[in-house]
């Protein structure tokens, strides 16, 4: 039997690509390089990427063979999965993966925006040792607002209840259940905003979720709140962040994710109160070794007449 080809565009955990097992011929490139990428995926009958490879109807239309893109991560903001299933191509991801390191970089945002972590850290290394332009905010009886109340807005929540915070949540589609579970309150978006000592949004990147907190948004806002995004660049508006944040009508930002990634230019990124780090929220160790295992799983159940391998079987997913 001929192997069939699995193109691997972004950096994923050997180990657990050899859970692929025999049929199957493990090819790399680099998905960024997009003139390698459209040579290599003629060959693919599956492709596996993470966040930085763009699969879009260029991608699929020389891929004649192609018949699952999986994706090592949640967002699939990334993939054009309507130009995918018109060309009968299956799109499958993990979407328990990285919760925890997602959760867990968004409580480590909120602390280093509220102590001012990086400024002060960046300066000490520099050779000032200056401790009053850095007082920071306790979290301490302070209201944290999360925009979505999915796996990591939730998980997120029971973090920072235990920093004693106080929590609104919004989500059209949260349930009073879910909300009395997490001890959060759920309220409209402008209550949030308005009410909220800071903000953390963990929504998908769609069309309706573009712009989510714009000019308007921000407006609602304290000027002494503090913003996070973790979810993806766009949702938040850069432009009426940047324009809010000069305007000193909010404290501080703490970003992850930007409109355009790479991202090394954005005006944001010159601002004393803006806390970044470069779209690291799923990367340890721990959530890519499971983010790449379930999504060979999801490959195999997905191609059909492929066993799983029992070690793959066991759950891997954390809880959140
Ligand atoms: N920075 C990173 O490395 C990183 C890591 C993992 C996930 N993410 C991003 O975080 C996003 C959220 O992940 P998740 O696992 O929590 O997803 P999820 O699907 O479990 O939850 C998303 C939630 O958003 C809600 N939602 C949708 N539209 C909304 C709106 N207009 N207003 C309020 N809520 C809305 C949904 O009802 C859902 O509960 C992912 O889509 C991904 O883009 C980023
Ligand atoms: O691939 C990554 O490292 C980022 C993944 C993350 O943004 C996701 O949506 O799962």
């Amino acid at each position: 039997m001929t192997s069939r080809v699995v193109l691997v565009a972004d950096p994923l955990p050997a180990t657990a690509l050899e859970g692929l097992g025999p049929g199957f011929e493990v090819r790399h490139c680099d998905g960024a390089d997009r003139v390698r990428l459209l040579a290599a995926v003629a060959e693919a009958d599956a492709l596996l990427v993470r966040s930085a490879t763009t699969v879009d109807a260029e991608v699929l239309a020389a891929a004649p063979r192609l018949a699952v893109v999986g994706r090592a991560g949640v967002g699939v903001d990334n993939i054009d999965v309507a130009a995918a299933t018109a060309a009968g191509v299956v799109v499958v991801n993990a979407p328990a993966a990285n919760v925890v390191s997602a959760a867990e970089l968004t409580c480590g945002l909120l602390l280093a925006a509220a102590r001012d972590i990086q400024a002060a850290g960046r300066e000490l290394k520099s050779g000032v040792w200056r401790r009053g332009t850095h007082v920071g905010t306790e979290l301490a009886g302070k209201t944290l607002g999360i925009v979505g109340l999915g796996r990591i807005g939730l998980a997120v929540a029971r973090r920072m209840t235990a920093f004693d915070m106080t929590v609104l949540g919004h989500d059209p589609y949260a349930t009073p259940e879910t909300a009395d579970q997490h001890g959060l309150k759920l309220v409209p978006l402008e209550e949030l905003l308005s009410r909220s000592d800071f903000i953390t949004v963990h929504v998908p990147r769609t069309p309706d979720t573009v712009g989510l907190i714009g000019e308007a948004e921000l407006r609602l806002v304290k000027p002494t709140a503090y913003l996070a995004n973790v979810a993806r660049g766009g949702i938040v508006d850069e432009a009426a962040l940047h324009t809010a944040l000069r305007e000193s009508r909010l404290a501080g930002a703490a970003l992850d994710v930007f409109e355009d990634e790479p991202c090394t230019d954005s005006p944001l990124l010159g601002l004393d109160n803006v806390t970044v780090t470069p779209h690291l929220g799923a990367s340890t160790r721990e959530a890519q070794e499971r983010a790449a295992t379930d999504v060979v799983r999801a490959l195999l159940r997905t191609l059909g007449g492929e066993s799983v391998p029992e070690a793959l079987n066991a759950p891997r997913s954390a809880r959140g």
